[in-house]
């Protein structure tokens, strides 16, 4: 793989960017960017990182691999813009919500194509990627991109239509976990803590409750008893969470999420 080309130069490209040269997965001079308009943006990458912005149209023809990392709805006019200038043995991985393997094969033609769907936490090597793959994939192939994804977290090959559960999960998954940092933090500066004590607190917390899930191996239900006296602190907490439907609030987010994935595929 000697000339990889991100065409989307958003937050995501950038994570991938980030992981991969940090941690020295691909070298920097192997990357090249493009993206619609924002040619700060692609100078911010250049500096940042050391990637190549793509000068002109025709040097699509000498990428070896072409990431797709623009929003749902640009695929169709990213697809006008490069289809004609991509070699058929060219393989496509597209980290794109939604779109089928099976809409890229019509938009840019039959060839290797893989759907990965990875978080901004690769950015520093802790991703959770989902990855499908479409039978021109080698089996080379397919290790390479795993071995990739492996550097920047973990990956999990899943049918493709997991996807659609990956990306409600772990795709979209570290942006709730922001949310409720959100709403945790502003709390404990109500109770006159200063921020930057809560938050320590609270991302010790989350990591340590991370930590312990992987090491100890016990289920969570288990864990959280633990940390539940009877009577005590907790206790209290977790029933205010049930009073306001806190199972149920969650599992409206992560399905409303998989049902967006799946109107992304049909294009609404
Ligand atoms: N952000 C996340 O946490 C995750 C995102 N994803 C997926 O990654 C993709 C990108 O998301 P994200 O990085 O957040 O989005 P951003 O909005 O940050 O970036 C989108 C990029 O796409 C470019 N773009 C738009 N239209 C075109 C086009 N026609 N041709 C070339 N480039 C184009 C934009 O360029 P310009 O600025 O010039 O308009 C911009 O660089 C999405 O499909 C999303 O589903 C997957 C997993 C996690
Ligand atoms: O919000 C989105 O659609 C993308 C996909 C997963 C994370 N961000």
């Amino acid at each position: 793989m000697q000339k990889i080309l991100f065409v989307g130069a958003g937050s995501m490209a950038e994570a991938l960017i980030h992981g991969w040269v940090e941690e020295e997965v691909v070298p920097a001079h192997q990357l090249y960017v493009t993206n619609r308009s924002n040619n700060e943006r692609l100078e911010y990458l250049q500096n940042q990182y050391g990637v190549n912005i793509l000068k002109e149209h025709n040097e699509i023809y000498n990428m070896d691999l072409i990431i797709l990392a623009m929003k749902p709805k640009d695929v169709k006019a990213a697809f006008d813009t490069i289809k004609s200038f991509i070699k058929p043995e060219t393989a496509i991985l597209s980290v794109v919500a939604g779109i089928a393997i099976e809409t890229i094969e019509q938009g840019l033609g039959s060839r290797p194509i893989a759907r990965v769907m990875p978080n901004t936490s690769a950015a520093i090597g802790m991703s959770a990627s989902g990855i499908s793959f479409n039978e021109q994939v080698t089996q080379e192939l397919k290790t390479l991109y795993l071995q990739m994804l492996e550097a920047i977290g973990i990956v999990i090959e899943v049918d493709e239509d997991k996807l659609h559960a990956i990306t409600a999960l772990s795709g979209s998954g570290p942006a709730y976990l922001y949310y409720l940092l959100e709403a945790w933090e502003s709390v404990g500066l109500e109770f006159g803590l200063s921020k930057e004590v809560v938050r320590k607190l609270m991302v010790q917390t989350i990591a340590g409750s991370a930590a312990m899930l992987q090491s100890v191996k016990e289920e969570p239900d288990v864990l959280r008893r633990k940390v539940t006296s009877p009577g005590g602190t907790t206790e209290a907490g977790i029933r205010a969470l049930e009073n306001n439907h806190f199972t149920e609030a969650i599992s409206a987010c992560i399905k409303s999420a998989e049902a967006r994935s799946r109107e992304l595929a049909k294009g609404e």
